[in-house]
């Protein structure tokens, strides 16, 4: 195992017309740069000039095609056989499911799970965006199974009344807010909705505040939504027209600037602010596999599915422990941590029905 590889190369007989090198190698910094470099400006608070900011925001929102787009070709939809290339270092999930058990082999699988764009499809009202029954009924079954644990960037309460099942543990406000199981099987050890971490706790009033400060100063931007998520802020622009993206974000860098204690990134269509301190989805991982009893043990097999930007810090972990593997949910290619790809919300159901089937197909 190395360092910079998220799991053991196992050689397993495949068709030659489907033989990929083991394990996929990962996108290169050359390959997608444009985005990267306009995300890292805006994120790194680097940027102060508006012009990076709205840049950024298209570029976080790749849905231009190669005609229409006003960005030059670096930012539009790739081509049909950049997008072969992407999904040869990315292979589906569910194409490669029996590699992946293989390479599980003898250890203990815990699930991560995205919400929004992994358990439930993208729509323009964050307040609607629910999970199917039969989503819901698959992620039951995965946690009767294994440990598993909820990791959005929605405030803890918001993703469980969405979420509905206590057997699973909920990292919320991008895992600045963990609390554990209240009922299930037996490897779930707590049975009282406990606060496990709330790193971010001094952060409470200043959240408060700037979300006042926000809904103020975007309330006459049609279509511009500022959603409290307890730790951290967002402020949605799906449902704005592109030609006022500019005054989404000058209104955010505005109030933004009188916070030095907090930070902007950014996920799909949406501006997040969040404290400065140094904790992400990839802390609350590193958090959970912990409190689980499984930091620094070669005897876990940590799978993480995410759709968006934060979820790279979850995948980057996992490269950099050389630890399970991390999937991305996109129907497009994208610069990315992770080892393998799912397209849409139904292929990580149909994965996690998979993955219980596999389980209980080997139960002794
Ligand atoms: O970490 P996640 O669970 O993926 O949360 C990230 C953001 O998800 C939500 O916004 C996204 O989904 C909305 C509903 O489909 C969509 O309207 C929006 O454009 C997406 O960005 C959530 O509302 C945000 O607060 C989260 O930050």
């Amino acid at each position: 195992m190395t360092k910079n590889n998220a799991v053991v190369p196992i050689e397993i007989p495949v068709p030659a017309s489907q033989h990929y090198s083991y394990p996929p190698p990962r996108g290169t910094d050359t390959k997608y740069p444009n985005y990267k470099k306009l995300l890292n400006q805006l994120e790194l608070g680097g940027a102060n000039k508006i012009n990076s900011w709205l840049e950024s925001m298209r570029a976080s929102s790749p849905t231009q095609t190669r005609q229409n787009s006003i960005l030059g070709s670096s930012l539009v939809m790739p081509l049909e056989d950049e997008t072969d290339e992407w999904i040869e270092e990315h292979p589906s999930a569910l194409f490669k499911f029996e590699q992946i058990m293989a390479m599980s082999k003898g250890k203990k699988i815990v699930m991560f799970l995205d919400y929004d764009g992994t358990l439930s499809p993208i729509v323009d009202d964050p307040d609607r965006a629910y999970m199917s029954e039969a989503m819901r009924e698959a992620v039951r079954d995965v946690a009767m199974h294994f440990p598993t644990a909820i990791v959005s960037g929605r405030c803890t309460d918001k993703v469980l009344s969405f979420v509905r099942l206590k057997e699973l543990y909920y990292a919320g406000s991008h895992g600045m807010d963990i609390v554990g199981p209240t009922k299930g099987p037996k490897h779930i050890k707590s049975k009282t909705k406990e606060v496990l971490c709330q790193p971010a706790s001094e952060f409470l009033p200043i959240i408060e505040e700037i979300s006042k400060a926000l809904i103020e100063k975007t309330k006459m931007i049609p279509g511009a939504k500022v959603e409290n998520n307890k730790f951290c802020v967002s402020v949605h622009y799906r449902c704005v027209d592109e030609k006022k993206w500019d005054t989404v974000a000058e209104q955010v860098k505005s109030v933004l600037n009188e916070y030095p204690k907090l930070r902007l990134t950014q996920g799909r269509k949406v501006l997040e602010i969040r404290p400065t301190i140094k904790w992400n989805k990839g802390n609350a991982l590193e958090f959970l596999l912990e409190t689980l009893g499984y930091a620094d043990s070669s005897e876990v097999f940590p799978v993480y599915i995410g759709d968006d930007r934060t979820d790279e810090d979850a995948f980057k972990v996992l490269c950099e422990k050389g630890q399970g593997i991390g999937i991305l949910v996109s129907k497009v290619p994208k610069e990315t941590n992770a080892c393998y790809s799912l397209r849409e919300p139904s292929e990580v159901k149909e994965f996690l029905q998979e993955l219980v089937q596999w389980k209980r197909s080997n139960e002794h």
